[in-house]
């Protein structure tokens, strides 16, 4: 095995035996282990006071275990300069922290910069950044934060967290503070922007609708800091490991599950006779089977178009989603 493979088998961020007891005794985070493979997301999701900053904030020593190791990419961080670490990682928060007096895009080139960049290519890069998570360089680079929206100084946030081209992002509940439409839209462009760079994340939310449509998978953390079940959204919601998660993830699982789960191809039906132009809507193959009912729903024309690029390759019907219903109700059942 060459240097390069074995540097790609092993996980991007290991926790191992990590613990956080701050002075005043309180126990924020106990006894954790956690792999979070290269590329992969992670959402740390919980209720109040359950660990998840603290978790974070141990990845770039804004705060020091107790007990435990981790390591980045193999290198145990506590042998690392803080300085130097914290610039190698991206943090995201919730008050973005974007410089007041600083116009958009001057705030995304300080990275660069730091890095010891010219001006101009620090330039070039904070505006393929700001294109990159959906702002406008010219639009908007002139502009002073005070004059975006919440969501779109979020997006700067996320472009200036990225200019170092770190291999890891920690985002603590980045989107907490702007409105639930807004915040879907930043998540989505978030997956996008994310299946692109390919960059590791810890993503912190109290929010589990969140946590399971972001999440490759995702971590419920329970008071105390105890680590109650790591899996993907799918398991978390269909099979929760005990009463906490069962509880935590609330009774309209079986909803939410739906979301995450992708509709079976078993279920598009042939174009046969159907005039494309004739379909209303039009949906990915890769769509969930909880967005096909939806889709289905405010389409008043009951068929629905399935497209693979710009080819259309069949229709979904109401009895076609009923039936993909039926059988991922019965396999969930199955499962308990
Ligand atoms: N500096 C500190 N000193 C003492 N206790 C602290 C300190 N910082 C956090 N805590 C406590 O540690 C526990 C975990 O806090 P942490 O901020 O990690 O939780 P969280 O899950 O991120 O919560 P939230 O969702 O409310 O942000 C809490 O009980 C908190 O009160």
């Amino acid at each position: 095995m060459d240097a390069t493979s074995s540097a790609s088998a092993q996980p991007m961020i290991r926790l191992s035996g990590v613990g956080k007891t701050y002075d005043d005794g309180t126990v924020a985070v106990q006894e954790l282990d956690l792999e979070i493979e290269r590329g992969e997301l992670v959402c740390l999701v919980g209720p109040s006071g359950c660990g998840k900053s603290t978790t974070l904030k141990m990845i770039n020593r804004l705060i020091e275990p107790t007990t435990g190791t981790i390591e980045i990419d193999g290198d145990d961080v506590t042998h690392q300069d803080p300085v130097q670490l914290r610039r190698s990682i991206g943090y995201v928060i919730q008050q973005v922290g974007l410089f007041p007096h600083q116009k958009i895009l001057a705030n995304v080139m300080t990275v660069p910069l730091l890095y010891g960049e010219s001006k101009s290519v620090a330039r070039d890069r904070a505006r393929e950044l700001l294109d990159l998570v959906g702002l406008d360089p010219a639009t908007y680079g002139d502009r002073y934060p005070h004059q975006l929206s919440g969501g779109q100084q979020q997006r700067v946030g996320v472009a200036r967290a990225l200019a170092a081209n770190p291999p890891v992002l920690l985002m603590d509940e980045p989107f907490g503070a702007v409105d639930p439409v807004v915040r879907t839209r930043l998540q989505d462009e978030f997956l996008r922007l994310q299946d692109e760079v390919g960059v590791t994340v810890v993503f912190v939310t109290h929010d589990i609708d969140e946590a399971v449509r972001l999440g490759d998978r995702v971590a419920v953390f329970a008071s105390g800091g105890r680590l109650a079940q790591f899996d993907t959204p799918a398991r978390v919601l269909g099979r929760p490991s005990d009463e906490f998660v069962a509880e935590f993830v609330g009774s309209t699982s079986g909803l939410r599950r739906l979301a995450v789960t992708p509709l079976d191809p078993a279920h598009i039906e042939p174009l046969d006779g159907v005039r494309t132009g004739d379909l209303g809507a039009a949906v990915g193959t890769d769509i969930s089977l909880g967005e096909a009912l939806a889709v289905l729903l405010r389409d008043d024309h009951g068929v629905v178009g399935v497209r693979e690029g710009a080819q259309f390759v069949g229709v979904l019907t109401p009895n076609g989603v009923h039936r993909a219903l039926r059988a991922a109700l019965a396999e969930m059942a199955a499962e308990g």
